[in-house]
């Protein structure tokens, strides 16, 4: 088992506007599709179709743009959770990735701040796309979440869960490794999140790992997203589901341009008492996702899950 790469056969879910109605059969079994899909995958894509693809095909367009600017504008962009979301270019260990994103998206003056950050005088039609398309995916992110929670029948519990929920979105610049460098990319790792929400042009380079150990390289419909398991989800559903691991390995090409909705929780962390009994005895304390972020930064040489045991495994 290892490194051998698979082609795709992660599910696709149909998040079609019938199957988006609380209370109905489709939903129900919607969500149903959704919890098999993370307890057998850890990931699964999504065919949306609400976001019309003209935004979509613009924000990317909107991204070369911004990774065009110089670098002196782009290492302005420092945020509260740097590792995630402050820029990041051009690392010796990750030499064909550039990356930043806007914190905070609940804010609604955080697309604004980011845009006025980047160019000074303002780029009205950035900030205008960004906003639509930031709204889009975070009310996505908001179905997602929901399906999870009742598909565990925890329902009760979203509502309070969404209040203190928030998300950032990061912007990711993968170019294509030159004839001396090594095979590029992003190393494999689990992301801190509850779930990160994936859109990328049509550019196949990422990769997740399936339960047998081999790689499975994600084929992107179009219009799609992936959905991933960060391990916050792992240890929010005591285990049931496991955080993805995956990489991106870019061969000579195109560059590829993605961008990654990661979401988080404002306040404590907390397995729902349903989901443990006698066959699922209690894995994780209550946590604090903010300074699960903060551990992680500081402890680079964990990796998978046991960063996550590590911080509040029973
Ligand atoms: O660019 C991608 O598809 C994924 C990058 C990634 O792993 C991340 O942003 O955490
Ligand atoms: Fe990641």
């Amino acid at each position: 088992m290892g490194s051998e790469t698979k082609a795709n056969i992660l599910p696709i879910i149909h998040f079609a506007v019938e199957n988006l109605k609380p209370g109905t059969s489709s939903w129900l079994s919607t969500c149903k599709n959704v919890r098999d899909a993370l307890e057998e995958h850890s990931c699964f894509l999504i065919q949306y179709e609400k976001i019309p693809s003209e935004l979509i095909n613009a924000i990317f367009l909107q991204l070369e743009e911004l990774f065009n600017l110089p670098t002196e504008t782009k290492v302005q962009n420092i945020t509260k959770t740097d590792g995630l979301i402050g820029y990041v270019g051009k690392r010796p260990s990750n030499p064909t990735i550039e990356s930043m994103g806007i914190e905070d998206v609940i804010n609604p003056e955080a697309v604004l701040k980011f845009t006025n950050l980047m160019w000074s005088s303002g780029n009205d039609s950035f900030s205008e796309l960004m906003e639509s398309y930031k709204n889009h995916v975070s009310d996505l992110e908001k179905v997602v979440m929901r399906m999870i929670f009742e598909s565990y029948g925890v329902e009760k519990s979203y509502s309070s869960y969404n209040e203190s929920s928030n998300r950032m979105i990061r912007f990711n610049k993968h170019r294509p490794p030159q004839l001396n460098e090594n095979i590029g990319g992003v190393h494999e790792h689990t992301d801190p999140t509850f779930v990160t929400i994936i859109q990328q042009n049509q550019v196949t380079s990422l990769e997740v790992k399936s339960k047998d150990g081999s790689w499975i390289a994600v084929h992107f419909p179009p219009s799609s997203f992936l959905v991933m398991a960060g391990d916050a989800l792992l240890a929010w559903s005591n285990g049931r589901v496991h955080s993805t691991l995956h990489r991106v390995r870019m061969s000579p090409g195109e560059t590829r341009f993605s961008t990654a909705l990661f979401s988080y929780h404002n306040g404590t962390i907390q397995v729902p008492k349903e989901l443990v009994d006698d066959d699922h005895p209690l894995q994780f304390k209550p946590f604090d996702q903010l300074g699960f972020f903060r551990f992680t930064f500081s402890n680079f040489s964990l990796n998978d899950e046991s960063k996550i045991r590590a911080y509040c495994g029973v």
